[in-house]
């Protein structure tokens, strides 16, 4: 295989008393778009800065190309960076914003001009390449950012939340936008988002961080369909937690027998826990018997969400069905549950849970 473009490893930084990067490792390939998602303070801005030499680690390598870059700064990396809040140049037009970095590398005049040209043509601009900052709105300002950051041919394109400050339509036409240029132009790229939605529609491969580790990384698809633990299977998407017991290396859960995707857990046998499934993994049929009613739908399209409720639950859960399927069950129906798939991630159960699963037990030995 070939070696990765970027490499991060076994990355630690610590501020004070705080370890923020917890021997973190990572890589990017040439040409791919790694994003970094995860909750507030778990360490995306920090790997980040760390890769573009704004931060020192403790310890660790920062490779690109195979070459040791730490001890570098940032001006000698090559990297073109795309922050948060547009941070042109208030002072110079969008055309000597974009041509600014090729200036301060000795081009010439002509050629400075001609290349930041042919960006701002690449990122929609043609018609406001002489506009000052102020006279554009965010999402220009952001494109004019871009195109910075793209003319110094860069080696590695870092994206830190470069979409947050947008609004929500902007927002998307953006990200698509970045996605075809960066696709275009073949940069490895690295981007920070805490938007589960930007990360899983842009991004190549996604890594989820947690406390300073990436917890899971891979395609959007692995993290969706194989998450590997109950946090990754509750940030990206949706799951309903219903509560089972563990048999030998299974879970019981709605009649069935999951296999336990993350057995590193230490859950006892006969131990009660909860499985976390996908609203799109359990199948629901009419049945009069059953101990689910349907309580509520919600129309989202090509399918539709329908919430039920148990006799023996406070919880709710959701199931996803096309929205043809979903007109044949009404608020009131009495439905049972099953799940469409083998294995599942586990939880603890909460104190919840575990009154839910006693009140199913007493129901089932006073049948
Ligand atoms: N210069 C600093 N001095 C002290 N602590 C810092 C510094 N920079 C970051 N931190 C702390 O390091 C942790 C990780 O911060 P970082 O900005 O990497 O998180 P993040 O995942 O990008 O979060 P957010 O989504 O809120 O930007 C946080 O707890 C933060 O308070």
């Amino acid at each position: 295989m070939n070696q990765p473009h970027v490499e991060l490893r076994n990355i630690v930084k610590s501020y004070g008393p705080m370890t923020v990067l917890d021997n973190l490792n990572m890589h990017i390939n040439q040409g791919e778009l790694v994003a970094l998602l995860g909750p507030s303070g778990s360490g995306k801005s920090t790997s980040l800065r760390v890769l573009a030499g704004l931060e020192m680690a403790d310890s660790g390598e920062v490779l690109i190309a195979g070459q040791d870059v730490a001890s570098k700064p940032t001006r000698e990396r090559n990297m073109g960076i795309v922050f948060q809040a547009y941070s042109l140049f208030p002072h110079l037009s969008a055309v000597d914003n974009v041509a600014y970095g090729l200036k301060i590398r000795g081009r010439d005049s002509s050629t400075r001009t001609k290349r930041a040209e042919e960006l701002l043509e690449m990122v929609g601009l043609t018609q406001h390449m002489r506009k000052y900052p102020n006279q554009m709105s965010g999402g220009q300002q952001q494109r004019v950012a871009l195109a910075r950051a793209l003319a110094i041919e860069p080696e590695v394109l870092l994206l830190d939340e470069p979409l947050s400050a947008l609004d929500a339509k902007v927002r998307v036409q953006l990200r698509d936008e970045i996605r075809r240029i960066q696709q275009a132009e073949g940069i490895a790229t690295l981007m920070v988002t805490h938007d589960q939605e930007e990360a899983i529609t842009m991004a190549d491969r996604v890594g989820v961080m947690y406390d300073g580790k990436i917890e899971q990384i891979g395609s959007p698809n692995d993290l969706y369909l194989h998450p590997q633990s109950p946090f990754i299977s509750q940030f990206v998407g949706v799951a309903n937690r219903v509560v089972g017991q563990v048999h030998g290396d299974k879970l019981f859960v709605l009649d069935t027998d999951l296999d336990i995707v993350n057995k590193t857990s230490p859950i006892a046998q006969e131990a009660v826990a909860t499985a976390l499934i996908r609203p799109e993994q359990i199948v629901m049929n009419h049945d009069n018997a059953a101990h689910y009613t349907v309580i509520d739908h919600m129309l989202r399209g090509m399918f539709s969400s329908i919430v039920v409720e148990g006799d023996y639950s406070k919880g709710h859960l959701r199931i996803d069905l096309p929205s043809r399927e979903a007109q044949e069950f009404r608020n009131g129906d009495r439905v049972s549950l099953r799940i469409a798939r083998p294995d599942t991630v586990i939880d603890y159960a909460n104190a919840e849970e575990l009154k839910t699963f006693d009140r199913l037990q007493q129901n089932r030995i006073s049948k």
